[in-house]
């Protein structure tokens, strides 16, 4: 099975080097700046599991000229249309695709441009970073990947799911194989926009926001809104998840964040949009009460806003 996986950043670069480090045939796509990277350090993994090395197989977007089995989707919301252009000659009759971003409206993007039946449903639960010199930072021992047939999707694709689920599980990942793939990514919705909103709102980690005052309520807020808006969606959250969010996100001890603030604090653009924004919009038109989403949103709208501004009185 030939796998592709756009972008060799964080998650790209994680789960690409655990595939290969299990023997799997993988090439990166990646742009020129993160190419020179990879020539020059090769793709180095930090992770509390044990720090291992890989010598990549990469290829620039204008080299893609056949198609892959199984391509991975790893870039950020924002870089979606240059990334599904960039994986198009990839994307042969039976080659299907697998999303590793947070929140859900790529998916009816992927549909659109490719298909449903070509469309998988994947999500990710890992905190990981790029160092200085694109080496891949695993950050705590949680590095959970789920994926799965959604709805729409050809039978064909189950056989490469096993085997992409056999390879990890040669791996220390924790791999799972979902059956309803919809419900597993409203609930990574639910808790991934709670914790974004939350700690991207108040720029602090869990532990610091429910040891103020008024921090334990705004997250009971923020976690009802979004339930709220799944299980209006036709989402309910399971319980089993309900009760891990309810560990993350309560704990006065946690010094966890989002991906999101890390990208707010040094500097990055967000995918408030894609996600913060996009549960608000939904919790809207379901009749749910946003809660604390609606000033997270702002936040998060104004600080982008303002960036833009600044960028072009410097031009
Ligand atoms: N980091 C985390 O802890 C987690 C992240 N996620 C989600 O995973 C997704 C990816 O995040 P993350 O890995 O952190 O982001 P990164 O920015 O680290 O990686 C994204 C990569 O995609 C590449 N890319 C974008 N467009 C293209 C293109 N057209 N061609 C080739 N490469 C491209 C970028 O390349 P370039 O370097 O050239 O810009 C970059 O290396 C996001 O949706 C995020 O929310 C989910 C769980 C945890
Ligand atoms: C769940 C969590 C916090 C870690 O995977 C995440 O998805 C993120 O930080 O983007």
């Amino acid at each position: 099975m030939k796998i592709l996986i756009l972008g060799a950043g964080a998650i790209g670069g994680y789960f690409g080097a655990r595939l290969q480090q299990a023997g799997a045939d993988v090439t990166f796509l990646v742009r020129s700046r993160r190419a020179a990277q990879l020539a020059e350090h090769g793709l180095a993994v930090r992770s509390p599991f044990g720090d291992f090395d890989v010598q990549p197989r990469w290829v620039e977007a204008t080299a893609v000229r056949e198609p892959y089995d199984l391509v991975l989707l790893t870039c950020k919301a924002y870089d979606l249309d240059g990334a599904l252009e960039a994986i198009a000659p990839a994307m042969g009759p039976s080659t299907h695709v697998l999303p590793l971003l947070n929140g859900l409206s790529h998916l009816d993007r992927l549909a659109q441009v490719f298909g449903a039946e070509r469309v998988v449903g994947g999500c990710c639960s890992i905190p990981v970073t790029l160092g200085p010199k694109g080496e891949v930072l695993h950050l705590a021992k949680m590095h959970r990947i789920a994926f799965g047939p959604l709805p729409g999707t050809s039978p064909d694709a189950r056989a490469k799911l096993e085997q992409l689920h056999g390879f990890l599980s040669k791996t220390p990942v924790d791999s799972v194989l979902v059956d309803d793939m919809r419900q597993e990514m409203w609930e990574k919705f639910v808790g991934l926009c709670t914790l974004a909103a939350m700690t991207c709102l108040m720029r602090a980690a869990v532990g610091d926001i429910v040891s103020s005052e008024e921090g334990t309520a705004l997250m009971t807020e923020a976690l009802d809104a979004c339930a709220g808006t799944a299980t209006a969606n036709g989402h309910p959250p399971r319980e089993a998840a309900m009760g891990g969010f309810r560990r993350m996100l309560f704990d006065p001890a946690s010094a966890g964040m989002a991906s999101m603030l890390r990208d707010l604090e040094g500097g990055h653009r967000t995918e408030g949009r894609h996600v913060v924004a996009d549960m608000l919009h939904r919790a809207r038109a379901a009749g749910v009460d946003p809660g604390p989403l609606r000033a997270a949103w702002c936040h998060l709208e104004s600080h982008e806003l303002r960036a833009r501004r600044e960028a072009r009185s410097t031009e």
